[in-house]
């Protein structure tokens, strides 16, 4: 089966606000971004990685490449106003019947067993969305702060990506006209209709959001990887 990697970096990273997009802040000498197109080019020799970049930074985004990997496995595409539009603007250079991961380029620490895990669930149940529980306790606001209910936390689960499908769900679910509430990609293929799978992700695959998830995003690949590998 044909095997297509989206990888979203069109973002601004307004609650990082660092002076670059947070996708191209460096971990180790590299840029956040790096981490990420490396690990989808391993999980499988046969994959095409279509790399969604902002516009102001596709210059940037090429000397990655340029640096790093080279152009025989990856495409490259514009982002567009919100995480929707710039998946959907990926999925306008698949054309061929595959299982197509979306994956956030700043969730660096994704890990090859976990592309893995969802790509063999997706080619059997159409889809694959990987959840982690929570760890704290969850409440439900009604109208105000104040005004809330306790959740069993049980019936709680934490939603990562890579958000893996069939193209034949991915494709037709995306034509979809945009809605506040399309978070992720579960959310567009459950307003087409569908129900999604889910699978169990990782805890370490945290979206790095804020300044203190570089931190610990940096703690964890020091922990993980040998100097060599970095
Ligand atoms: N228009 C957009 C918005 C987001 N993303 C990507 O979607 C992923 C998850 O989004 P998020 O963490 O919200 O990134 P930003 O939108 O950049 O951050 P912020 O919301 O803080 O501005 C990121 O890899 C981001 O680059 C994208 O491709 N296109
Ligand atoms: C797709 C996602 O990472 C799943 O948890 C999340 O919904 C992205 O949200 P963001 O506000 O665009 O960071």
């Amino acid at each position: 089966m044909n095997k297509y990697a989206i990888i979203v970096a069109g973002g601004s990273g307004k609650r990082m606000g660092s002076a670059v997009p947070k996708q191209f802040l460096l971990l180790h000498g590299k840029p956040v971004l790096y981490y990420t197109i490396k690990t989808f080019l391993e999980a499988f020799d046969d994959l095409q990685l279509v790399l969604v970049l902002p516009e102001d930074y596709a210059d940037m985004g090429r000397e990655i490449i340029d640096a790093y990997f080279d152009y025989n496995r990856i495409q490259i595409t514009s982002g567009g106003e919100t995480r929707f539009h710039s998946v959907q603007n990926g999925l306008r250079l698949i054309h061929s019947d595959a299982i197509i991961f979306v994956h956030d380029a700043v969730r660096c620490l994704v890990t090859v067993d976990l592309i893995q895990r969802c790509y063999e669930h997706a080619l059997r149940m159409g889809s694959a969305v990987p959840v982690t529980i929570s760890r704290d306790s969850v409440r439900l606001l009604n109208e105000e702060l104040n005004d809330n209910e306790v959740l069993d936390r049980n019936k709680v689960v934490l939603v990562q990506t890579p958000q893996t499908f069939h193209s034949r769900i991915l494709r037709p679910a995306f034509e979809i006209d945009f809605k506040e509430r399309f978070t992720d990609e579960a959310t567009v293929v459950e307003a087409y209709g569908l129900k999604i799978s889910l699978i169990e992700g990782e805890e370490n695959n945290l979206k790095i959001t804020r300044p203190v998830d570089l931190l610990i995003a940096e703690k964890l690949l020091e922990a993980n990887l040998s100097p060599q590998s970095v």
